[in-house]
């Protein structure tokens, strides 16, 4: 039996959730190492906001189980909530409190007085690099700053599990990336888990695993490699003299079944770099230029939901999974 000590970060078995006769998570099956970046992706829709809701003890599940780090969110939630942090998509920080004032505020909801938790408030705010700002108040800070301060605060109880909803939507490309290298070191630094949901591809190719939910239940996990692995072929794009020829030639000579893009001739075949020499001798028609991309997570993501997840609207978050249970 596994102990509790080495328990998964995160394991769900047959878990349901019906809103009325919505059926929201459909029998969810999940496995999450402890110690990894974990990445929930998804359609609008999908589960995910409450699978979190679930996990996070905020919402009940209608059947099944689920446990954080071995304990069941049903029948030990103290437990659970002794061992996760939460960084919710909508800020939760009071704005006319100074960065150090949140963060003791917060303590204090945990028992801690101002001078048990000041080591640890130093530390975090040390580490998400917020110290020589602590004193302002956060309505002066950018909302990168702001994003920074609440994963320092979702750490505050030393989590086994820091759960993160779409940690860095909204903020400009600059600041994602300055948020990640945050989490990067987070991971390097400490035993956390991260388990986090985000509609940014390029996001998720940061995490060691990933999860794709569809209609409530898990439908592709694995590594970004071992995912984009099964959707196998490279793009080719060729800018030609004559597109219509060259996808008639790429299908008489070669077999491919090309389309015609804005940016070209499109084929996917499955070793870009050794095929494409091949292609342009033997398919006789004027190629200016050729590009090879390997398979990409929207690829994957494309394959087993059967829309792009660009396509999406903004998510559901948290707060709302909050509110609507309250
Ligand atoms: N309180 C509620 N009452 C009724 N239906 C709900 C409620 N909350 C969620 N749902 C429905 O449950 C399903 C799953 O929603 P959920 O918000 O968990 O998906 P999601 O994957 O997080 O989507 P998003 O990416 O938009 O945040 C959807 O069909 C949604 O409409």
């Amino acid at each position: 039996m596994t102990s509790v000590s080495d328990a998964p970060a995160v394991r769900t078995e047959e878990l349901y959730k019906f809103y009325g006769t919505t059926e929201a998570v459909s029998g969810l099956d999940l496995v999450v190492p402890a110690g990894i970046t974990f990445g929930f992706l998804g359609p609008n829709g999908a589960g995910k906001t409450t699978t979190i809701g679930m996990l996070c003890t905020l919402l009940l599940p209608t059947s099944g189980r689920a446990e954080v780090s071995g304990y069941d969110v049903v029948a030990q939630p103290h437990e659970v909530r002794d061992r996760i942090g939460l960084v919710f998509q909508e800020s939760t920080l009071d704005l006319d409190l100074t960065a150090e004032e949140n963060m003791r505020f917060h303590a204090e909801l945990f028992g801690l007085s101002r001078r048990q938790s000041k080591p640890a408030v130093d530390a975090l705010l040390d580490l998400v690099e917020l110290t020589d700002r602590k004193d302002s108040p956060v309505r002066d800070y950018s909302g990168g700053m702001r994003r920074r301060l609440e994963i320092a605060r979702g750490l505050l109880n030393t989590p086994s599990v820091l759960f993160l909803d779409e940690p860095t939507t909204g903020l400009d490309p600059q600041t994602r990336v300055a948020i990640w290298e945050h989490l990067h070191r987070l991971r390097r630094d400490s035993n956390v888990t991260l388990f986090l949901t985000t509609h940014h591809l390029e996001e998720a190719e940061n995490c060691d695993r990933i999860a794709i939910m569809d209609h409530g239940d898990v439908v592709a996990h694995g590594t970004p490699a071992e995912l984009k692995a099964v959707v196998g072929a490279d793009l080719v794009v060729l800018r030609t003299g004559d597109d219509h020829a060259a996808v008639r030639a790429a299908r008489e000579g070669f077999g491919l079944d090309g389309e015609i893009g804005a940016d070209g001739v499109r084929l996917r075949v499955d070793d870009g770099a050794t095929f494409v020499p091949r292609l342009c001798a033997g398919l006789g028609v004027a190629v200016h230029s050729v590009t090879v991309k390997p398979p990409s997570l929207d690829d994957v993501f494309l394959h087993y939901t059967g829309r792009s997840i660009r396509d999406d609207a903004g998510p559901t978050t948290l707060a709302d999974i909050g509110r609507r249970s309250a």
